[in-house]
This record gives C-alpha cells, sequence and structure tokens, in this order.
C-alpha cells in the first residue's frame, strides 16, 4: 500500500484525484491539505463535494506540523496547485525524499521558457531538468524512474494522444489545434471570466496560451494552438487539422494508430468525430479521424474529460506505473 498525501485537494483537480485514490486498492490518502490560510481548512472533503460522499478525511492547512506530517508517512505527494506553489512545495518534498506528481505547469517547460509563458524566473532549474514529462501513454520506462513527474496539461494530453502516433507522417506545414474546454479548466476559485453570465463560447490566449509552447516541445515540432472557453462544466474537444507528406495512405494512418489497439481507454475511429459526453467523467480519450489523400489533409479530434484524462486519472496513471501497480489500476475493471 502506497500512501499519497495531496496538496490542493480542495480543488477541483486536486478533489477527483482524492476520489479516484480513495476508491483504489493498492493505494491510501495520507491527508488532504490547503494552503495555511485556506477558508476550507478543517472541512471535510464531502462537505464541499457531496458527490464524494464517503471522504470525511479533513482539508488540513498546509502548516509546519503538517508538512512533517506529509514528510513522515507518505510515500509520495500529488501537488493539485498553482504553477509557482507547486514549483517550491516539489523541490520541499523532493528533498525530503519523497516523490512528486505535479499537477501544474511547473515542471513542464524548459527554465529559459517560463518568464514568457508562466510570468516568473524558476528558481529550480536543476531539479527542472530532471522531472519526467507524465504522458502516460507514451512514457512508461521514463515514469518508473523518475521521482518528480509532470502531469501533462490538459489541452497538451488531447492534442499530442492525437498528434504523437502520427508524427512522422505530418508535413512541414503547422498542424492546426483548435480545442474548446469546459469551464472547470478554469479551477475552483472565484473570477470574473469563469462567472455563470460571463461565459459564452469564445476563443482565448490567441497566439499567447503557455500549452502552445508545451505541445510543441513534446511533439517535437511547432503547432498553432487556439483554446476556446465553452460554456459548460468538464471537457475538452481538440479538432486538429494536419497537413500529411505527400503519398501518405489510409492504410498508413491506421497503422500509427495501431499503438493504442491493446489501450483499453483510448480508442480510435476512422470517419467518426468523438462526443463530449461520451468522455465526461471518465478516464478516457476518444479519437476520431477523416483523410482527404489528394489534398493530403487529415483531420484528428479528440475528447477528454480535462479533469479525468486532462488532470487527475492521468495523474494516477503515472503514479500507477511509477510503482509498477499496473497502468490501469482504479480506473478499469480487473487491470
Ligand atoms: N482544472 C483543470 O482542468 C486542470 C488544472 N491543472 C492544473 O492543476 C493545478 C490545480 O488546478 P485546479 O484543481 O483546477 O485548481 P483550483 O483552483 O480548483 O484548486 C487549487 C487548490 O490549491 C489550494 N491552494 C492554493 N494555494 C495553496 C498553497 N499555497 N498551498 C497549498 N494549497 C494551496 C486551493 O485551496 P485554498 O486556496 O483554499 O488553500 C485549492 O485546493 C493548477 O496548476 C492547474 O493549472 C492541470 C490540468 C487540468
Ligand atoms: C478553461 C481554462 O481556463 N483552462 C486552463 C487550462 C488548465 C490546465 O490544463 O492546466 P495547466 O495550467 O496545469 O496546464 C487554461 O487555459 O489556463
Amino acid at each position: 500500500m502506497k500512501n499519497i498525501a495531496i496538496v490542493g485537494a480542495s480543488g477541483y483537480t486536486g478533489a477527483q484525484l482524492a476520489q479516484l485514490i480513495h476508491n483504489h486498492s493498492l493505494l491510501a490518502l495520507q491527508g488532504l491539505y490547503v494552503s495555511a490560510a485556506s477558508l476550507d481548512a478543517h472541512k471535510p472533503l464531502n462537505q464541499l463535494y457531496p458527490a464524494y460522499s464517503d471522504i470525511e478525511l479533513p482539508l488540513q492547512p498546509l502548516e509546519q506540523t503538517a508538512m512533517d506530517a506529509i514528510i513522515a508517512q507518505a510515500d509520495a505527494v500529488a501537488l493539485c496547485t498553482a504553477h509557482e506553489v507547486s514549483v517550491t512545495l516539489a523541490a520541499q518534498f523532493i528533498e525530503a525524499g519523497l516523490s512528486v506528481f505535479d499537477l501544474s505547469g511547473a515542471y513542464r517547460l524548459d527554465s529559459n521558457e517560463y518568464p514568457q509563458w508562466y510570468g516568473f524566473e524558476h528558481q529550480q532549474t536543476q531539479l527542472l531538468n530532471a522531472a519526467c514529462y507524465g504522458l502516460a501513454d507514451f512514457s512508461e520506462n521514463d515514469i518508473v524512474d523518475a521521482t518528480l513527474i509532470a502531469v501533462p496539461g490538459c489541452y497538451p494530453t488531447a492534442s499530442l494522444t492525437a498528434l504523437k502516433p502520427i508524427q512522422h507522417l505530418i508535413d512541414e506545414q503547422l498542424p492546426v489545434i483548435n480545442a474548446v474546454s469546459g469551464v472547470s479548466g478554469a479551477g475552483r476559485k472565484a473570477s470574473l471570466t469563469s462567472s455563470y453570465c460571463e461565459v459564452s463560447l469564445n476563443a482565448y490566449g490567441v497566439l499567447n496560451h503557455r500549452h502552445q509552447p508545451e505541445i510543441a516541445k513534446y511533439l517535437g515540432q511547432d503547432v498553432v494552438f487556439t483554446p476556446h472557453l465553452g460554456n459548460f462544466k468538464r471537457g475538452i474537444l481538440a479538432t486538429i487539422s494536419v497537413k500529411l507528406k505527400a503519398n501518405v495512405s489510409v492504410y498508413q494512418i491506421e497503422q500509427a494508430y495501431q499503438c493504442f489497439s491493446d489501450n483499453p481507454l483510448v480508442t480510435v475511429a476512422q470517419g467518426v468525430m468523438p462526443k463530449l459526453d461520451d468522455v465526461v467523467n471518465t478516464p478516457r480519450c476518444h479519437l476520431g479521424w477523416q483523410y482527404d489523400q489528394p489534398r493530403q489533409q487529415l483531420i484528428v479530434s479528440s475528447a477528454i474529460d480535462n479533469l479525468m484524462k486532462g488532470a487527475a486519472s492521468q495523474a494516477l496513471q503515472c503514479i500507477n506505473i511509477h510503482y509498477q501497480l499496473g497502468k490501469n489500476a482504479g480506473l478499469v475493471k480487473g487491470a
């Protein structure tokens, strides 16, 4: 049994991960934590989220005594916190000998990219260089060996799952990714842009969203990425237009996506575009593609739940892989 502490457990990704770990037969929750000054300190998680009615653990303020308890009792920490909070906490827990699964963007890019894309200088360059990008369906060996796993962002997960298998078939033109996210992607804290009357389908972060360099880094080529905010709670649909090299056949695309043939949580369909409702509240990714061979034009659409495959269930896959529990333990019956 591995004991996992969750920091940021009152937030959307943290609470979702708490539920997944609570239901896992080989993992236990060491504790649930919020900031030292949190308004939710000491409340049981099921008071905030009645749907998780059987999780009565309290949200503990992350004071020094809580840090000491985590270090003494936990095998690993999941950081479901803002980027700058994660930079510091990850370093402290790694220094104390724990494994860290960070759901923020704090350890995904190169250090020189942080001022431009995140607005701060990264203070943990050595740790950043040692971190592993936890794209669970593509980097299992690295996740086993690393002690700091950077769980990918939600849009990059949807985009990279669609694009990485066909990477070798892509022409020089940049893939164009248009993606729509539900409002839970912005987190639980109140803000005007995510308030009920303000949300109306619109593009944002145009030509300057931090997930563009993340996708480019882990795809190995630049992309055009435009996120949109939709007036629904959960899910991401990324529809990607890709020019393929001359003479690429339908068969080659089918062969490339065969990499998912044994993957119970990723389905690929030719000519059937995925729907959000089929993946929301699940750890699944559904891909659908269609190819116009004379124009070398591929359209691939990728649907995930941003809080599951885009955050918590992928974090759980990383934990499972790291501790060799079976990648889909707690996510797929009998896995
Ligand atoms: N939402 C999504 O779809 C996705 C989010 N992510 C990333 O995951 C991280 C968490 O996101 P999300 O769950 O949406 O965020 P939320 O805003 O919903 O939750 C943030 C959590 O962090 C806690 N917190 C804030 N400051 C501190 C601190 N100093 N120490 C300890 N805990 C703190 C908050 O509680 P309190 O303020 O009460 O202390 C809360 O529990 C972010 O980095 C986000 O970018 C990644 C993929 C998808
Ligand atoms: C709708 C919405 O606001 N989505 C978030 C993406 C959340 C995410 O994936 O988080 P990371 O910051 O950890 O990469 C955004 O665009 O910032």
